[in-house]
């Protein structure tokens, strides 16, 4: 394994909008560290989940690459991307992403599931996961059933599982209380301290003091980074 967990090279990302193309992303070149939790901050529109979503394979670059793990995202299959999404790769979706019909534990085990690991096991994990998040009294309720930010904790406590994983967390403090959001930031902050890589996209500065850099979007191009060191 390299040292590198994410790379972008030079990738630019336009979007059809009505007659005219955006530019969401100008040539981007960005890496991030094996172990390194990396805070993408930017005006509304400046590219900071356009860039989340070409780093979790979610959508491709017009040109340019995505390695993650050392794989390219850009030249491998289809299903190949699919199973690194889904084995090195945890999402924090701005809109939670749950399955409305699976109850809270279902959601944060599925990922497991699909991996082909026991039901049983992968309950247990689950459990583990959420009990961290302080949800495990909420496993057997549906999404419908728990606050915003119960369900926003549920969808990191799904993106937390699996070991030395990629972490992408898109505004993931945007539906919770001040103390709530410093939790998470702890969670993510020691998971990352205990083997795995993060991005976090946010528009305050107080939860990207958490970070060790913060990489600054403006009009698609990367035109400031900080480092804590
Ligand atoms: N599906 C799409 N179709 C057309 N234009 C899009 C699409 N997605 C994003 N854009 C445009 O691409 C640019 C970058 O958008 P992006 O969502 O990455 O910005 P952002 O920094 O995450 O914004 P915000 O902070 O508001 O979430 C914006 O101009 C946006 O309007």
């Amino acid at each position: 394994m390299t040292d590198i967990a994410l790379q972008l090279v030079d990738v630019l990302k336009t979007h059809d909008s009505g007659a005219q193309k955006v530019v969401a992303l100008d040539r981007v070149d960005f890496t991030l560290e094996r172990g390194e939790l990396v805070a993408i901050m930017g005006p509304s529109g400046s590219g900071k989940s356009t860039l989340l979503n070409m780093a979790g394979g979610l959508d491709s670059p017009d040109s340019g690459d995505v390695i993650v793990n050392g794989q390219n995202l850009v030249t491998m299959s289809v299903a190949d991307r699919a199973e690194v999404r889904r084995t090195q790769i945890g999402y924090v979706f701005q809109d939670y992403n749950l399955i409305p019909t699976l109850t809270v534990a279902e959601n944060v085990s599925l990922p497991l599931e699909l991996d082909g690991v026991k039901e049983a096991v992968a309950r247990e994990q689950a459990l583990k996961g959420l009990a961290e998040l302080g949800l495990e009294s909420l496993a057997d309720r549906f999404p419908a059933e728990v606050s915003r930010g119960q369900a926003q904790r549920t969808a990191i406590a799904r993106a937390l599982l699996g070991e030395g994983r990629l972490l992408l967390a898109d505004e993931p403090t945007g539906a919770l209380d001040s103390n709530s959001s410093e939790e998470v930031m702890m969670l993510l902050r020691d998971r990352v301290d205990h083997g795995a890589t993060g991005i976090i996209v946010t528009h305050e500065s107080r939860y990207a003091g958490w970070a060790d850099r913060v990489v600054f979007l403006r009009d698609g191009a990367i035109v400031d980074s900080t480092s804590e060191a």
